[in-house]
């Protein structure tokens, strides 16, 4: 079993490159279903959760071709199968975008129920709600949500979310694309990966108006074509490495980024006492003095991201003062809480809101990931800590970040992959 070893205390120093978006890229892999020859792919991050989607869908009779470290040929001509591997699907969230890919190019598709991270209830109704409204018929059995359109295409429907939804969002999107007729999204998410969303399926011929906006409106196209798109850096990652200065101290440039993605992000660090220089591709972040408290309420975009909750909670637990945590978007998400109390955190949770008393000092213990961003904050807690900090369960943390031990490594942490006897092995054998 492999963990992370740090030992913190090391302020950071140097430079840092962002790699593409991951809920970006899980979407605009599957979206090559749509499309009628061949799909090149820029700035794909190496992560676990792209290599299963690109796993599934060549299970589907996709040609997937490597064309270098960040690059992919996906050609999606001669798909051969339309029933999409549980064993693959339930680890990752992103398998729900098959269901709307699949479903619009085909008009069939049976997806098992998605996996993820364990973040409370993770409802799927609005997606349903959205194919629905489109002409499919889907039921959900055996595990699996089985959708299909009577007469093959969909045709374009009215959807009002219930509540913001980026899955939902992105999946209705991307079933509309070939529907026949207009589809419009109203109440959509706005999330960057929304409009990168968009802006690779447009590259490919489609017809989506308002990404972006919380009216999104899809005119159906006959067909896509292939073409080459980018995909954007990720605004997560970039803000982990953030926080992670803002923890442990020092002065870091973090290249490759869309500043305009991190103001909320950046607003927070601000107001904690934090330096940010914002440059064109680029945010210098620096912090040599004490960190001030503040409160933080998560909220879709552009407000500040549930996916950075946990990251910046680890800021909070150095802070002076007292500063509030409000949860906006998932029911349970402090699942970490005890992990960081092992580090002499102090934090107090009351459903949704967490109350953060900073304390001089966090010191070093082993802990284990619960999920992918709670993982990201256990780490940047290790940074900061006094002593060694051993953080287990570290496959939640490679569903989303490329290479975390190199980068930090690159601005002087002190962090290592080892290798540790599995504990269910060894009292197996003992
Ligand atoms: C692969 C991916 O991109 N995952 C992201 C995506 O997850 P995901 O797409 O699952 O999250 P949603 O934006 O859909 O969920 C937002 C809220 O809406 C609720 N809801 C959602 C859909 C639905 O049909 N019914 C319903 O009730 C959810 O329970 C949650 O409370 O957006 C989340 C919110 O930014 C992020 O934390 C995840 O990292
Ligand atoms: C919750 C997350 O991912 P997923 O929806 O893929 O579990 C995340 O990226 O923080």
């Amino acid at each position: 079993m492999n963990k992370y070893q740090i030992q913190g205390g090391t302020p950071l120093h140097g430079t840092i490159t962002i790699s593409g978006a991951k809920n970006a890229a899980v979407a605009i892999i599957p979206a090559a279903l749509l499309v009628d020859g061949v799909c090149r792919i820029e700035n794909i991050p190496q992560i676990s959760d792209v290599t299963l989607i690109l796993q599934i869908l060549q299970e589907l009779g996709a040609d997937v071709r490597t064309v270098n470290r960040t690059t992919v040929d996906i050609d999606c001509s001669h798909i051969r199968n339309r029933q999409v591997p549980y064993e693959l699907a339930r680890k990752i969230r992103a398998s729900y975008y098959l269901v709307g890919a699949l479903l619009g190019r085909f008009g069939w598709a049976e997806v098992p129920l998605p996996g993820g991270c364990d973040l409370g209830g993770r409802p799927i109704d609005q997606h349903i709600k959205g194919f629905v409204a489109m002409g499919a018929d889907v039921d959900v059995r055996n595990g699996l949500i089985c959708a299909k359109v009577p007469g093959g295409r969909l045709s374009g429907g009215q959807i009002y979310l219930d509540m913001v939804s980026v899955g939902a969002t992105m999946n209705i999107m991307l079933a509309g694309v070939l529907a026949d007729g207009m589809t419009i999204i109203e109440n959509a998410a706005k999330e960057p990966h929304i409009v990168d969303l968009a802006n690779f399926l447009n590259s490919m011929g489609a017809n989506i108006m308002g990404a972006g906006t919380d009216v999104i409106k899809i005119r159906g196209v006959k067909r896509l074509k292939g073409g080459t798109y980018s995909i954007i850096p990720d605004q997560i990652e970039a803000g982990t490495y953030m926080a992670a200065v803002a923890a442990a101290g020092g002065d870091v440039l973090i290249q490759n980024v869309i500043p305009k993605h991190l103001d909320c992000i950046t607003a927070k660090l601000v107001e904690m006492g934090v330096d940010v220089e914002e440059l064109d591709d680029a945010v210098r972040v620096r912090r040599f003095g004490p960190i001030s408290r503040t409160n933080v309420k998560t909220m879709p975009y552009p407000g500040f991201p549930t996916d950075m909750q946990p990251q910046i909670a680890a800021v909070l637990c150095l802070a002076t003062g007292t500063s509030v945590l409000t949860e906006g978007v998932w029911d349970s998400r402090y699942r970490y809480v005890d992990e960081f109390r092992r580090m002499g955190a102090h934090i107090q949770v009351d459903g949704k809101v967490a109350v953060i008393e900073g304390v001089p000092q966090l010191t070093g213990a082993p802990v284990n990931a619960c999920d992918l961003r709670a993982g990201a904050a256990m780490v940047i807690a290790g940074l900061a800590a006094q002593g060694i900090t051993e953080v287990g369960d570290i496959h939640h943390i490679e569903r989303g970040y490329e290479d975390l031990v190199g980068k930090l490594s690159g601005v002087g942490a002190n962090i290592r992959m080892i290798t540790v006897p599995d504990e269910d092995a060894k009292s197996q054998v003992g």
